[in-house]
């Protein structure tokens, strides 16, 4: 049955099953006293009230006794069921998320380009959340509940071997299946509404996350009215999907109870027509009303189950997705790099449909200083790209210093890279630790001599907090200029013998640039270094200048070289020199 789906799932109980197991115990105990419990206790209390003639004395004192000892049972073994089922759960939930969010980590780049944050936020949280509720729910009702209805039916075979009648307990358990109808026309519905809510969940979330994202274009472009509107259809949707959740998930227990209410007349009717007595009338109905109670429940729970299937879908789309960047599995090692880099033949496409990448044929020296210009688009962010393995070429092959890329362990071949990024990205911790990055055990004091490599100690050293000063949210309590020292700190740490640089397109002031400028001479001393130059100031310090135009290298050579001879990069250059 569909339980299957989540079976791969229970492992997560394991760390957890003490606490678990002791969770069931307490339902059994639980549903032993609803199920037997309550039903037997009635059958001898009804007595005390409809016969004059009753028990006294220790008798009857125990007889009275038995009300608040089974409640205490029930009241105790619900307590225990329910606290620890949440335990559980929580702690399923914590390693279904962290299992979620390290298979996140582990896909390349073309994943994220190709799915929203704010959704896959969703799935990270809320769909990690309705599969936590199944499992624990599910597990917990399979044995409370049929342990529940086994009671109250073992009660009933025990009443109809002293009433010598079996016919309650067949009638009672002849209509089980006719409320399983139900519940299976609604699970239906409830998998195909349920995958459409939490769709519509995720599309909430991205536009929040959209919204929370860009809230200086939102006022600067007088965005919020429109961004309130787009968030309130977002909602509309959510709600209305959520709706058709809620109107099949709350119609189940009605129709059951409808379905068992003509069961309970006919099986009361044969219990009058035997004219049982009034204590056993009344512990059949209470016999009874535990039976189909679990019913009920596990009606509920197939509701659940449908609900967390369509998360699950959601979920394996996520964890099923395999890397485009596979790791290799006989991996060589670089040793110490020189890096030299060599690209033969190289396509590359993002889609099947459009070659963004076409037969690259370049070879950069170790140490050489190449700069990649050509018009927007025209392939060198994805040239940059394809050394450190964000994407891998659909045909011919990088190599540095002879070793084919995709032949080295990811992690190795990243370790000898440092990329600066057009927009310097920090994390909302100190300077210091944003500086480590570049190398995890590094000392103070290789930090600042990084930042002062990156002209950024002057600065920090006259913050209140120095290097401890906390940089904010993607480090927006920093300049422009100051987040980009940082970053270059960070890549002066790393030491890596090939250095990326997306050169910022933002404008700095005249004193920043001259900084970040100088400190990224320094950084190339002595390494090879990419650098995708958007702007051609750098381009004087280059050894080399790659023209890209539409995918291809259509010139190569220094400034003095390219200027007479390439008709595309003299423009280039010029409406760059008109500019400035
Ligand atoms: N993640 C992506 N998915 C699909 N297509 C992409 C993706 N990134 C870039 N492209 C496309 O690939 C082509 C090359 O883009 P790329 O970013 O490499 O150009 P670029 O030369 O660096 O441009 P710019 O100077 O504007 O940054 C463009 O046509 C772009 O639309």
């Amino acid at each position: 049955m569909y339980l299957k789906r989540f079976s791969p799932y229970f492992k997560f109980l394991k760390p957890v099953r003490v606490q678990f197991a002791l969770g069931l115990l307490a339902g059994i105990v639980y549903a032993a006293s609803s199920g037997f419990g309550l039903p037997l206790v009635i059958k001898y209390l009804v007595p005390l009230v409809t016969e004059p003639e009753g028990p006294t004395g220790w008798k009857l004192l125990g007889i009275l006794a038995m009300v608040p000892i089974v409640f205490v049972f029930r009241a105790l073994g619900s307590f225990a069921n329910a606290y620890l089922m949440a335990y559980t759960g929580m702690h399923v939930l914590e390693q279904i998320r962290r299992m979620v969010f390290e298979h996140i980590q582990s896909l390349p780049l073309a994943f994220f380009g190709r799915n929203k944050v704010g959704d896959l936020m969703s799935r990270v949280m809320g769909d990690t959340s309705q599969l936590q509720g199944a499992i624990v729910k599910v597990v917990d009702s399979l044995i409370k509940e049929p342990a529940t209805l086994i009671s109250a039916a073992a009660y009933l075979v025990y009443l109809s071997t002293k009433e010598n009648d079996i016919s309650f307990v067949l009638i009672a358990l002849a209509t089980v299946p006719a409320c399983v109808l139900p519940v299976k026309a609604i699970g239906t519905r409830i998998l195909k509404k349920a995958g459409k809510a939490q769709k519509q969940a995720g599309e909430l979330n991205h536009v929040l996350n959209e919204n929370l994202s860009a809230t200086r274009e939102v006022r600067a472009y007088n965005l919020e009215a429109r961004e309130s509107e787009r968030f309130g259809k977002a909602c509309r949707n959510f709600l209305e999907k959520s709706l058709k959740v809620v109107k099949y998930d709350k119609a189940l227990t009605p129709l059951i109870e409808v379905v068992t209410s003509f069961a309970i007349v006919i099986a009361l009717y044969v219990a009058v027509v035997n004219e049982v007595d009034e204590g056993a009338l009344a512990s059949i109905l209470a016999a009874l009303y535990m039976c189909y109670q679990p019913v009920k429940k596990l009606g509920s729970v197939s509701n659940t189950i449908r609900k967390a299937e369509a998360s699950l879908d959601r979920l394996e789309f996520v964890l099923h997705t395999v890397d485009t960047v596979p790791e290799t599995t006989a991996p060589q090692s670089l040793g110490s790099v020189k890096g030299q880099i060599s690209m033969q033949r190289v396509q590359f496409k993002y889609t099947d449909d459009s070659v963004v990448l076409d037969d690259i044929q370049v070879d950069i020296a170790a140490g050489e200083i190449v700069a990649l210009v050509g018009p927007s688009g025209a392939g060198k962010t994805t040239f940059a790209n394809l050394v450190p393995r964000f994407y891998d070429v659909t045909e011919g092959s990088i190599r540095i210093d002879g070793i084919d890329v995709r032949d080295v362990l990811k992690s190795e071949l990243r370790s000898h890279i440092a990329l600066v990024s057009q927009e310097a990205l920090l994390f909302s911790d100190s300077i210091a630790n944003n500086i480590r990055i570049g190398k995890p055990d590094a000392s103070l004091e290789e930090i600042k001599i990084a930042a002062e490599m990156a002209n950024a100690h002057e600065f920090i050293e006259a913050l209140d907090q120095g290097y401890e000063t906390e940089v904010g949210e993607r480090g927006s309590r920093l300049s422009g200029g100051q987040r980009q020292r940082i970053s270059i700190a960070r890549a002066f740490l790393k030491n890596a013998p090939i250095i990326i640089l997306d050169e910022p397109t933002s404008a700095l002031d005249a004193e920043s640039e001259h900084q970040i400028q100088a400190a990224l001479e320094k950084l190339s001393k002595g390494r090879t270094v990419l650098i995708i130059a958007h702007r051609f100031s750098t381009i004087k310090h280059a050894d080399r200048i790659l023209v890209f135009d539409a995918g291809k290298i259509v010139a190569s050579g220094s400034h003095a070289e390219l200027y007479p001879s390439s008709e595309l990069y003299r423009s280039l250059y010029d409406k760059q020199a008109q500019r400035q």
